[in-house]
């Protein structure tokens, strides 16, 4: 198979769909590996990198795009993108469908096969495609939170640990999963009083067991999290319904019950975001001010540690890929469950409920979509 990988031309966006040992990897499986000028060169690789693992350097993303049996990316096509994907082709990278209707009609019109990293399942009921970014944007989110809260640009001026004889930043945590998690270690590694919210009774009690001491949990009522959000500095939003747009946990009406200057951070914005005022940004504009209550809603967090974020996001995709590759989608999908939980598009019809139901759309069962 010809597997291509365009650079990332989403703003700000320096991660690469595949590091040089995929490309070796796929070359040492039969595969031709063409790779775009530059491309990760964000991520501290450069072409030279790639000639060593045996790709092939491409000047244009329309040679690629016309070229490829698989398209290997990071982000979701953009429009200009998705006009160069054609029938029969395969797109391997994050979609995020739910919130986004406009890149959902330009996929189905494409009648490309689109597997979604973000709905990719694992034995444990993870979602091992989502989780090495999840764990970066969970670490990233206090720390982008902690500078928001700085008064110069618009936040309280609390220090996250706060100083002898001055208590610390207090942290909410709204959703207790792999970000939820993440965030808040580094969140109460910094100093601040940190509770996470979750709606997952086992979930908060794994939570206690191994981080009790570190941070406090909390059952996430509609009560119990206005309560806590009435007295934070920052609210992290981290919750997933997977493959749905997020539920909206803090309506614009109560903004006002919040300190002023309060920062949240919404993690959960690639679907849709989690608090009502919440709009996607980008890492060039990543703040804005809603009733004075400050909103970091960057979409693609990762990509601002893209080294780390890449080589992460390499290791977790790396067997999918191959296993695409060597098999086909079909019969990739159809050998394991798990990857065929990624089917989210096949030739102009959508194969994830979750997503058809955001939307308002019809869907298949991806089982049809592979018997088709
Ligand atoms: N902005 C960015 O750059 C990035 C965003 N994300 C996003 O972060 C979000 C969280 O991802 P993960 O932590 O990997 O998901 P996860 O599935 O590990 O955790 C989500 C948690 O939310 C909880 N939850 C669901 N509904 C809830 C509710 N109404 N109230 C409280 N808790 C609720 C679930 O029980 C679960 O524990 C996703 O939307 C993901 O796409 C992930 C990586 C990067
Ligand atoms: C998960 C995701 O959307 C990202 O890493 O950008
Ligand atoms: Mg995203």
């Amino acid at each position: 198979m010809k597997i291509g990988c365009p650079k990332e031309i989403k703003p700000q966006e320096f991660r690469v769909g595949m590091t040089p040992n995929a490309a070796f990897e796929a070359v040492n499986n039969g595969h031709e590996v063409i790779i775009e000028t530059g491309a990760g060169v964000g991520a501290g690789f450069d072409d030279a990198d790639y000639v060593e693992a045996g790709a092939e350097i491409i000047a244009t993303p329309a040679e690629i795009f016309a070229a490829a049996d698989m398209i290997v990316k990071v982000k979701e096509p953009q429009a200009v993108e998705r006009k160069m994907l054609r029938e029969g082709q395969i797109l391997f990278t994050y979609l995020h469908l739910a919130p986004d209707p406009e890149q959902t009609k330009d996929l189905l019109a494409s009648g490309a096969t689109c597997i979604a990293y973000e709905t990719v399942t694992d034995r444990s009921g993870g979602l091992p495609l989502l989780a090495p970014m999840s764990e970066v944007a969970g670490r990233l989110a206090p720390q982008v939170g902690a500078w928001t809260l700085q008064k110069a640009n618009g936040g309280r001026g609390v220090l996250m640990g706060g100083v002898p004889g001055v208590g610390p930043a207090r942290v909410v945590v709204i959703g207790g999963g792999v970000v939820g998690t993440h965030a808040a270690r580094i969140a109460a590694g910094m100093g601040a009083d940190v509770t996470v919210l979750d709606r997952s009774l086992p979930r908060l009690r794994y939570l206690d067991d191994v981080y009790g001491g570190t941070f406090k949990t909390s059952y996430a009522s509609a009560g119990n999290t206005i309560e806590l959000a009435r007295a934070a500095d920052m609210i992290i939003g981290a919750v997933l319904i997977p493959g749905a747009a997020a539920p909206k946990l803090i309506s614009r009406a109560q903004l006002s019950e919040l300190k002023p200057g309060a920062v949240l951070v919404d993690v959960a914005i690639d679907q849709g975001g989690c608090f009502e005022t919440s709009k996607a940004t980008t890492h060039h504009d990543p703040i804005y001010e809603v009733d004075g209550i400050m909103h970091y809603c960057v979409a693609n967090m990762p990509g601002a540690v893209a080294r780390t974020s890449t080589i992460a996001l390499g290791n977790a995709t790396m067997p999918f890929m191959l296993a695409l590759a060597n098999k086909g989608w079909k019969k990739a999908c159809a050998d394991d469950p798990h990857l065929k939980a990624g089917l989210n598009v096949h030739a102009g019809q959508l194969t994830y409920a979750a997503v058809a139901d955001a939307l308002g759309l019809e869907s298949i069962s991806a089982d049809d979509a592979i018997a088709g």
